[in-house]
């Protein structure tokens, strides 16, 4: 068994290929700690209840397909209640800030992390940050207690504000280090759990005993190593009502064309999943299918084909989709938000114009088109009921975490199972469609479109996407 370790990855090896990507710890850096019985032995929900504590070794394996020969593989630490912890209830004082994009669950994550400090291990002060990262050093704070977060779980958005940039690391450090703050939760997409990490960094130069705990907010889906984030059930529930609204639309009249554009900059998760709980689609766009719109088998080709076969039908996009070809017909203007994403054009706009242009001055085809563009619609509404119990584990397993003394993670389910992941491997890269996979062919043999893959396309694919599957990645 041998061990190695960096400040954001503790790496160990066990038997067989075993390899656990461990979490860093307080007594990491601060030696001789003292430890204390968690509260919730005495707690007489919990006291009743066999095994409620996490054995120290359990581990979440990544890849759960694996052959009889294959290494045991990468695993993470299982999150939840330990026997011991490393605050005294009295001494906790957190804090919980929320940044980037709106997600359905926010609220519901907030108030589970208050109910769960207060509650599981008698924690009373608590304190939002108000507005983003931002708020560290420029806002005042608001005190959270379970009252003051009683029913925001069906409220949607953020009752703490949250915003772009404004991701200054010492000025937030020192905020919580002159606040006396020691426990820092942290919800936010990928944007944030990077600025999660400087800021585990910064605490962990200064010695401080301060745990970070990241929690995984993404309607994009686009975090990796974790199932699935909060809301993204939700976004495509909700997505249904446009779709649906598009298909009467397009159904109810001659050569009807619906367009729907959903949200995912970089990532087509909410256009592929509510495209596949449809089934009105005939045509889904995403950034990580490239497509054309001219000639032999491209979109129009199929757009024509469509109106013949059925009469009418709908296209849904996601935002970043097509992206390539908007910005050879339009001047790219390259702008960005205050976090550095780029901010993109209109697609569902563009791509409308271009079909009815297409049809009606090429084709002389009378055709009937219709946008729909419920894009923050599908994120501003309170979480689902699926979302709300996942918010809540969600929650309830960063606190457990940060009580027991484990920092600079991301909690998250890998394979069904909550885990703590270090920052690093949340914050290599993007989640994406992998068009090579078998989820995307089943979407493609449901709506029954094209690949729309130029030969060009293909090729490009197969030299950079090696399939995702779970035993050949990695
Ligand atoms: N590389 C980085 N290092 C430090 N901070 C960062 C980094 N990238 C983004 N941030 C900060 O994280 C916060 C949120 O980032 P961003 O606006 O990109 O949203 P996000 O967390 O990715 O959420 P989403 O994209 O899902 O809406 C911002 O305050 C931004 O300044
Ligand atoms: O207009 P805003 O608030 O910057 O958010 C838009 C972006 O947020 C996201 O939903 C990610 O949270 C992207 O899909 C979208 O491009
Ligand atoms: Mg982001």
């Amino acid at each position: 068994m041998g061990s190695s370790e960096n400040l954001q990855m503790k790496i160990v090896n066990g038997d067989a290929g075993y390899v656990l990507q461990d979490v860093p710890h307080l007594t990491d850096y601060i030696p001789d700690l003292p430890t204390y019985p968690n509260p919730l032995q005495v707690n007489p929900a919990y006291s009743v209840v066999k095994q409620y504590f996490v054995n120290l070794d359990d581990t979440v394996a990544e890849k759960v397909v694996v052959h009889k020969t294959s290494p045991r593989g990468i695993h993470f630490r299982r999150a939840g209640p330990r026997q011991k912890v490393y605050f005294e209830s009295e001494e906790v004082h957190a804090c919980i800030v929320t940044c980037g994009g709106l997600c359905p669950g926010l609220n519901t994550v907030i108030r589970e992390i208050v109910c769960g400090l207060y509650h599981m291990y008698g924690v009373t002060r608590i304190l939002g940050i108000d507005g983003g990262y931002r708020g560290f050093y420029a806002r005042n704070t608001i005190t959270l207690t379970p009252k003051v977060v009683d029913d925001i779980h069906k409220r949607g958005g953020t009752i703490l504000g949250t915003s772009r940039g404004g991701h200054d690391t010492s000025k937030i450090v020192d905020s919580i280090q002159d606040r006396g703050i020691n426990q820092v939760y942290i919800i936010g997409g990928d944007g944030t759990q990077k600025g999660a990490a400087v800021i585990y960094e910064e605490i962990r130069r200064r010695g401080l005993k301060v745990a970070v705990a990241g929690i995984p907010k993404t309607i994009d889906n686009d975090i990796p190593v974790i199932d699935r984030s909060f809301g993204f059930d939700t976004a495509v529930e909700e997505a249904q009502r446009a779709i649906n609204a598009a298909h009467v639309e397009a159904g109810s009249i001659e050569n009807g064309i619906g367009v729907v554009k959903l949200m995912g900059r970089y990532s087509g998760f909410i256009a592929q999943y509510a495209t596949l709980a449809s089934r009105d689609v005939d045509c889904c766009l995403i950034p990580e299918s490239p497509f054309y719109l001219e000639g032999k088998n491209g979109l129009f080709e199929y757009i024509e084909k469509r109106l013949k076969e059925n009469g009418h039908m709908v296209i849904v996009m996601a935002e970043g989709a097509g992206q390539d070809l908007l910005s050879e017909s339009l001047q790219s203007m390259n702008l960005e938000d205050a976090s550095g994403n780029k901010l993109l054009q209109d697609v569902g706009l563009w791509i409308s114009q271009r079909i009815k242009d297409h049809f009606g001055r090429q084709r002389k085809m009378v055709i009937n088109l219709k946008y729909i563009d419920p894009t923050y619609m599908i994120r501003a509404i309170p979480g689902n009921a699926s979302d709300n119990v996942y918010c809540t584990l969600l929650a309830q397993s960063a606190v457990h975490g940060a009580m027991a003394g484990y920092t600079g993670f991301t909690v998250g389910p890998v394979n069904g199972r909550h885990a703590y992941i270090p920052f690093t491997r949340v914050n290599e890269k993007q989640n994406k469609v992998v068009i090579t996979d078998r989820m995307w062919a089943r979407l493609l043999a449901s709506t029954n479109q094209p690949s729309f893959l130029h030969p060009k396309h293909v090729t490009e694919v197969n030299e950079e996407e090696v399939p995702q599957t779970q035993l050949l990645d990695g």
